[in-house]
């Protein structure tokens, strides 16, 4: 079942179009990747499907609610990532999940997110006190304090070390293993292929493409070598290569599913004699660059 369905969506500032006709589904369980180059429109998008921006046209529903007119429902379940300067400093970490928790009618015990989120020894700090890490944990338990069918997750590992990042993650898996209905969006590639089911790239405004991470991929795999001796003719129409390029004696040959070994049959049948040869796996940081015509570093 689709918990989120946008359709047509479109937003424009002033001159600015930022979205140009967005659509995509979300199913229930699943953690769904919102991924783009910056300012192409990934928290407007986000946002008008939380009822915080009132898009020009197009059309939401989310639990089956339409994010502007059933603005009060909606907001009882979804779970929404707080950004960085939204709390005062002086407000203790209990004081925060406790007023978060006032604002729903099925919430969850906030001492026990405080426990699951490694927040335990820091209930009576204030926010102001906080490291980046920690203020971040808490960002992310306010956000599943009400108990929401739909938690929206925005830079969920900004600022965590290594340690924490995988600790997140597993936590973010047992969200979605209770039910939760995940959308995250995010600037981290191995995040995003370590938790999305799907991911949605947008792209100026536009999904450019939308599929699980090894989709995106393409299965498409690559194998270098150096050719030492022979004639590689007839490699390209080998079942499976998508291209061949050869520069010198360095050959690169692309290709899909088990192209490698009737790669090697061939070189093995027409005596050619190869050396150094490796094969990789395309990632998604170039599935990404091919899609946006930019590199997920440069964001
Ligand atoms: N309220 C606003 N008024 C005018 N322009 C805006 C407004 N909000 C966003 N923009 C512009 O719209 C574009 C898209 O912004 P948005 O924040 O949706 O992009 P994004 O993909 O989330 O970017 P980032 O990855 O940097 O967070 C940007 O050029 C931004 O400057």
């Amino acid at each position: 079942m689709a918990v989120i369905e946008v359709t047509d969506l479109r937003k424009r500032y002033a001159e600015l179009t930022v979205l140009d006709g967005v659509s995509f589904s979300v199913e229930e369980g699943e953690i769904f990747g919102v991924l783009g180059p910056n300012g192409t429109g990934k928290t407007t998008a986000v946002e008008c499907v939380e009822g915080l921006r009132r898009p020009d046209s197009g059309t939401i529903r989310v639990l089956g609610l339409d994010p502007v007119r059933d603005a009060r429902r909606l907001r009882e379940q979804i779970g929404v990532q707080l950004q960085q300067t939204q709390l005062p400093e002086n407000l203790k970490v209990w004081e925060a999940l406790d007023l978060y928790a006032s604002f729903y009618a099925n919430p969850r015990d906030w001492r026990e997110l405080l426990a699951e989120w490694g927040l335990g020894d820091k209930r009576d700090t204030r926010f102001g006190k906080l490291s980046g890490g920690q203020r971040q944990r808490l960002f992310i338990a306010l956000a599943l304090v009400g108990n929401p069918r739909v938690a929206f997750l925005d830079e969920l590992t900004t600022g965590l070390d290594p340690q924490a990042r995988r600790a997140t993650w597993e936590l973010i898996k047992q969200v979605r293993a209770s039910g939760v209905t995940v959308v995250l969006v995010s600037h981290f590639m191995d995040e995003v292929e370590e938790l999305c089911d799907r991911v949605a790239v947008l792209n100026r405004g536009r999904v450019v493409a939308l599929d699980s991470p090894s989709g995106l991929l393409g299965g498409e795999h690559r194998m270098r070598f150096t050719v030492k001796e022979g004639d590689l003719g007839g490699l390209a129409d080998v079942p499976g290569v998508a291209g061949v390029t050869r520069t010198g004696d360095r050959v690169v040959v692309t290709g899909r599913g088990d192209f490698a070994t009737a790669v090697t049959a061939y070189l093995a049948r027409h005596g050619v004699l190869v050396s150094d040869l490796r094969i990789d796996k395309r990632t998604l940081d170039e599935a990404f660059t091919a899609l946006t015509g930019r590199s997920f570093d440069d964001n």
